[in-house]
């Protein structure tokens, strides 16, 4: 087991990163503040994995209720949200009662929400069991569900007490989830770690092997990388933004398509090839920089150009944006492989131009 800690003086936690740690209840019972836990989960992955976590916290004396909420990136809603605060009213939960995430970022920023606003605040914990969410969803205290006019638009900043990446569950998920995590573990590498970035063209073919060494590797880099982000920044004043290379423009191609008919990590990829092409058109990568992100991306099996919406749209869509200031579009762009930056330099013509060179025709 590898663990980092996310430094954030007295809500400091810690990421265990190593396979099998669901068995090990130790790790989770002396972050408890009373014996008594929520687990959220979803359709698919409560079968997989709900009664073994159960199991191993009842053994120990925790009382443990449940919800199982239904599967998917369109659920991530009001809705269903209702249905996490309906489980915990009505199993008459405390303020010490600690709500547990088990499963993919979808259900750890529904659970998180929950978690921040049930009784105003009650104490969280992490199980990741997607890539994307070992990665990059599990850390750093962003919560959220959708609205229909843009991704993530309702939540709050509010951080775990603990994370627990048991690497093991990554051998049930499907491929293309897989792939779609890579699209988060890449842009760790082009915002801020060449040499993570070079291992990557090296290892992409172990990773999507699930070569069991190469995966831990890769999840503890990219932790690591967020650890330092979320400590330096963590409610996103400056830096942290960085952690938003293409998501402008995939956050668009996500709503424009109704939520979850692009994966997340999908949408990531081609607006992370919009954003590398719009660099490129500001002077900043060259011809073959831009290529080699390209080329990452397509090895990795994502998309490496977005739908033809057509530019307006995802202007339209882009307006909404967390980052715009006084009506300003700010985006993380890249002055180079392994250096983003967050930018408010292109006007509407670049950015539509290096849109329409990255959609489908
Ligand atoms: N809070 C953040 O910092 C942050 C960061 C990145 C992404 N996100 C959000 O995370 C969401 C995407 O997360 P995701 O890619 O994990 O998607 P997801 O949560 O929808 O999970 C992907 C699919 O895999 C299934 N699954 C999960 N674990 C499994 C396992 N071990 N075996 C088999 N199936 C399994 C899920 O049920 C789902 O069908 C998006 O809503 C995105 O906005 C948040
Ligand atoms: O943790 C962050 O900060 C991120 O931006 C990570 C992103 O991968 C993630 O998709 C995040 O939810 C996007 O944030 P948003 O503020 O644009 O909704
Ligand atoms: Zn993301």
């Amino acid at each position: 087991m590898h663990t980092l800690d996310v430094a954030l003086g007295e809500r400091a936690y810690p990421i265990h990163i190593g396979r099998g740690l669901l068995d090990d209840p130790a790790l989770i019972l002396g972050r408890l503040q009373a014996p008594r836990v929520a687990i959220v989960t979803n359709d698919r992955v409560g079968p997989l994995y709900l009664s073994r976590l159960q199991g191993a916290l009842e053994g120990n004396g925790v009382r443990v209720d449940s919800v199982v909420l239904p599967d998917g990136e369109a659920y991530k809603d009001w809705q269903t949200l209702n249905l996490i605060f309906d489980a915990l009213l009505g199993a008459r939960c405390e303020r010490s009662t600690t709500v547990i995430a088990l499963g993919g970022g979808v259900v750890g920023d529904m659970a998180g929400f929950a978690a921040a606003t049930y009784q105003r605040g009650v104490p969280f914990i992490q199980i990741p069991t997607t890539l994307l969410a070992q990665v990059d969803s599990s850390v750093g205290g962003k919560t959220a569900i959708n609205h229909p006019l843009g991704k993530n638009m309702i939540g709050a900043f509010y951080q775990p007490r603990l994370v627990i990446a048991d690497t093991a569950t990554l051998d049930t998920l499907p491929e293309r989830e897989l792939k779609a995590g890579l699209a988060e573990v890449i842009k760790y590498g082009l915002i801020r770690d060449l040499p993570f970035f070079d291992w990557l063209e090296a290892n992409i073919d172990s990773l999507l092997e699930r070569d069991p060494a190469a995966l831990a590797w890769a999840i503890e880099r990219c932790c690591r990388n967020k650890a330092e982000v979320v400590a330096a920044d963590e409610t996103e004043k400056g830096e942290r933004a960085l952690l938003n290379l293409g998501h402008t423009f995939g956050h668009a191609i996500e709503t424009a398509l109704g939520y979850g008919t692009w994966l997340h990590g999908e949408a990531v990829a081609a607006g992370t090839v919009m954003a590398a092409e719009l660099s490129r058109r500001l002077g900043w990568l060259h011809g073959a920089q831009v290529e080699r992100v390209r080329t990452l991306l397509r090895r990795a099996g994502l998309p490496v150009s977005g739908p033809a919406l057509g530019a307006e749209r995802y202007l339209d869509l882009m307006a909404h944006d967390k980052k715009v200031e006084a009506g300003q579009l700010r985006l993380v762009l890249l002055k180079d492989i392994g250096a983003g930056v967050v930018s408010a330099t292109a006007d509407s013509a670049d950015i539509a131009a290096a849109i329409e060179a990255c959609s489908v025709r």
